[in-house]
């Protein structure tokens, strides 16, 4: 959840767990476990866990959704539940079934690599408005992945979704090239954007512990980062506790 109790915005940080799906899946074996992962992530403070439960079930499948589902709601209620996917595939049966704090509607391919892009408007406009209304009479948050571009956020705003997750990729590999700076202030102008147009804004894919610091120093009132791939690869080095507590930390120091 977002804390304002210092006045200003504690950024969220969801961990995602595709990856260790990912990993458990390579064999008929059941570990490592994503249930358990998510326990031991929210055990050292992380206040959300997302999945991106693809219809190929190349890593998170349905029966980890119901199982994360039930140990959110038995164990951490105050824990959001963020569930990422196309709403023109799969996404709205695990909607109806589990009601998430926040589905993030993703504009990708079945047999996509990875999430690449964001939902284009005017183009996307009316086929979404139906399906962010579905979701929100059954008290589910819209998020819609979006790239950084400030002229389509009022639109995106019209779709009737409460959020826009900012595709971060950009700005991970823009890291160290001459145009980094111009690229990071692209995505403050489209944080700005959105929220003047009555969005709240999330972000997330490739963010790390060397790069998110930067970001949400430079781009203001970031509601919630989804982190999975670098950060499941920190917990292979450092564990899920450790791991967690470092991109506490990293989200603390952008508030100093
Ligand atoms: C939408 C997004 O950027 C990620 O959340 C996505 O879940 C990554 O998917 P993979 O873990 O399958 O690469
Ligand atoms: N929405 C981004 C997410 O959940 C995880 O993306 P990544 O950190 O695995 O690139």
């Amino acid at each position: 959840m977002t804390d304002f109790s210092s006045g200003g915005l504690r950024t969220a940080l969801s961990v995602n767990l595709n990856k260790v799906a990912l990993v458990r899946n390579t064999r008929h074996l059941g570990i490592p476990s994503v249930c358990t992962a998510a326990t031991r992530c929210l055990q050292a403070g992380a206040q959300g866990i997302t999945v991106h439960p693809r219809p190929d079930g190349r890593h998170i499948r349905a029966q980890d959704v119901a199982d994360l589902a039930a140990l959110l709601r038995s164990d951490w209620p105050q824990v959001e539940f963020n569930i990422e996917g196309n709403p023109f595939q799969n996404l709205m049966d695990f909607v109806r079934e589990f009601r998430p704090h926040q589905a993030t509607f993703v504009p990708d391919a079945e047999d996509q690599f990875t999430s690449d892009h964001g939902w284009r408007f005017p183009e996307d406009l009316e086929r979404l408005k139906p399906l962010v209304q579905q979701a929100q009479a059954l008290g589910v948050r819209v998020s819609l992945f979006m790239d950084p571009e400030p002229a389509q956020m009022a639109q995106a705003r019209a779709t009737g979704a409460e959020r826009v997750e900012l595709y971060t990729e950009g700005y991970a590999a823009s890291r160290g090239r001459p145009d980094a700076d111009a690229v990071l202030a692209r995505y403050a102008e489209a944080a700005r954007a959105a929220q003047a147009a009555g969005l709240q804004v999330n972000a997330g894919h490739d963010l790390s512990r060397e790069n998110l610091t930067d970001f949400l120093r430079a781009v203001p009132q970031v509601r919630e980062v989804s982190i999975g791939h670098a950060f499941i690869a920190d917990a292979l080095e450092l564990g899920y506790a450790a791991a967690t507590q470092d991109y506490l930390r990293c989200i603390e120091e952008a508030r100093a």
